[in-house]
């Protein structure tokens, strides 16, 4: 087991990260100051495997447990399934001391999060992320939201959890497109901050892609500890945090303008960092030689690299005005510089980005 600390003064928390955590959840969410009435919020692929479990360890800890479970998909990540938690809550009798546990991918983790955030203006939240993504990115940070048909999270909050457990044994239940999804965002670390990482995963991708739990473990502690790094240094995305959202400018856009669920969000973001590397290359910021590291080590993980036809490139632009970087009508890109390096771009013209959309259709 190994564990990554998240320190933001009050709202400072643990994630734990190893095999057969969940059993533990009971004892270790009894141990944070929270009432005895929990929300468990998870869906209906998820629920099925795991929530039987860890309702008995939050049973055995002496808790009461209310299992509220959502259908699977982004379309549900919405103000609809927010509105049916609200009513689970409180018909359950939950009260300003009791918590809100998320057990799913990215769509639970963000969902229940924001209903933790809003429920009598905010009660304990903790995660128990089941998919690669949640483990390495979701799950750790405070952004939880809902979509609304304009725009991709558009609807939400910094809210931090009280805890987030990591079980790795959940990972053998992932399906491969999960698994690769979950990918892009571990990328997404390598190139924005961490060379070393980027080289260590061109170098050990077929023991990820072959689920070995040292190589998963690994995965996941240098996915948090960057992120880690990041929101401490800019908790609510003032400046430095935006490069987190690196394939996520056209990445966003892509899931909105093809409806969401019809990629999944690792997808999309990966033929977002497509886009953002072309542009890099053509605003001669990123040698060809390092686009070609990024997309190549993309690919490998068997993610999309290319934008498909049937999205235009002015609807994707279009749609881009809606990203919550876009400040003023000026569309912000995070472009990678170098393996390891990105930088903030505000102001980026249509015209390159057009360009950019073209050159990563092939
Ligand atoms: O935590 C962050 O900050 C991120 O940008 C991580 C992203 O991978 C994640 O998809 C995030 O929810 C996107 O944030 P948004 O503010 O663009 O909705
Ligand atoms: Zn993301």
């Amino acid at each position: 087991m190994s564990e990554v600390e998240i320190n933001l003064g009050s709202r400072s928390y643990r994630i734990m990260i190893g095999s057969s955590l969940l059993d533990r959840a009971g004892e270790l969410i009894a141990g944070l100051p929270v009432g005895r009435q929990v929300l468990l919020v998870t869906n209906t692929t998820v629920g099925p495997l795991y929530a039987g479990r860890v309702a008995a360890s939050l049973e055995g800890a002496g808790l009461t447990v209310t299992v509220a479970e959502v259908p699977d998909g982004e379309q549900y990540k919405s103000l609809a399934s927010t509105e049916l938690l609200y009513e689970r809550a409180f018909s359950a009798g939950l009260d300003r001391r009791s918590a809100v546990v998320a057990l799913g991918g990215g769509v639970v983790g963000d969902l229940a999060g924001f209903v933790a955030a809003t429920y009598m203006r905010g009660v304990p939240f903790v995660q128990l992320p089941t998919t690669l993504l949640a483990q390495v990115d979701s799950s750790v940070g405070g952004k939880v939201a809902v979509n609304h048909p304009r725009g991709k999270n558009i609807i939400g909050a910094f809210y931090q959890p009280s805890l987030v457990i990591a079980d790795t044994d959940t990972l053998s239940t992932l399906n491969n497109r999960e698994l690769r999804s979950g990918l892009a965002e571990v990328i997404k670390y390598g190139i924005i901050g961490d060379e070393q990482f980027f080289t260590w995963l061109e170098q050990n991708l077929p023991q990820v892609l072959a689920l070995k739990p040292e190589a998963l473990a690994y995965v996941i502690e240098q996915s948090c500890s960057n992120k880690a790094r990041v929101v401490e240094e800019d908790e609510t995305e003032q400046g430095a945090r935006a490069l987190l959202n690196l394939g996520h400018t056209a990445g966003h856009a892509i899931e909105a303008l093809a409806g969401f669920g019809r990629y999944t969000h690792g997808e999309a973001v990966a033929m977002g960092t497509a886009v953002a590397t072309q542009l890099g290359v053509q605003l001669g910021r990123l040698t060809l030689a390092a686009a070609d590291r990024i997309t190549g080590l993309l690919r490998r993980a068997g993610l999309p690299t290319t934008v498909p036809a049937e999205l235009a490139g002015a609807d994707l632009v279009a749609a881009m005005h809606g990203d919550k970087k876009t400040v003023g009508g000026a569309i912000t890109f995070i472009l990678p510089v170098k393996i390891g390096q990105a930088v903030i771009h505000p102001n980026t013209a249509e015209e390159h980005i057009s360009r950019a959309i073209v050159a990563a259709r092939t």
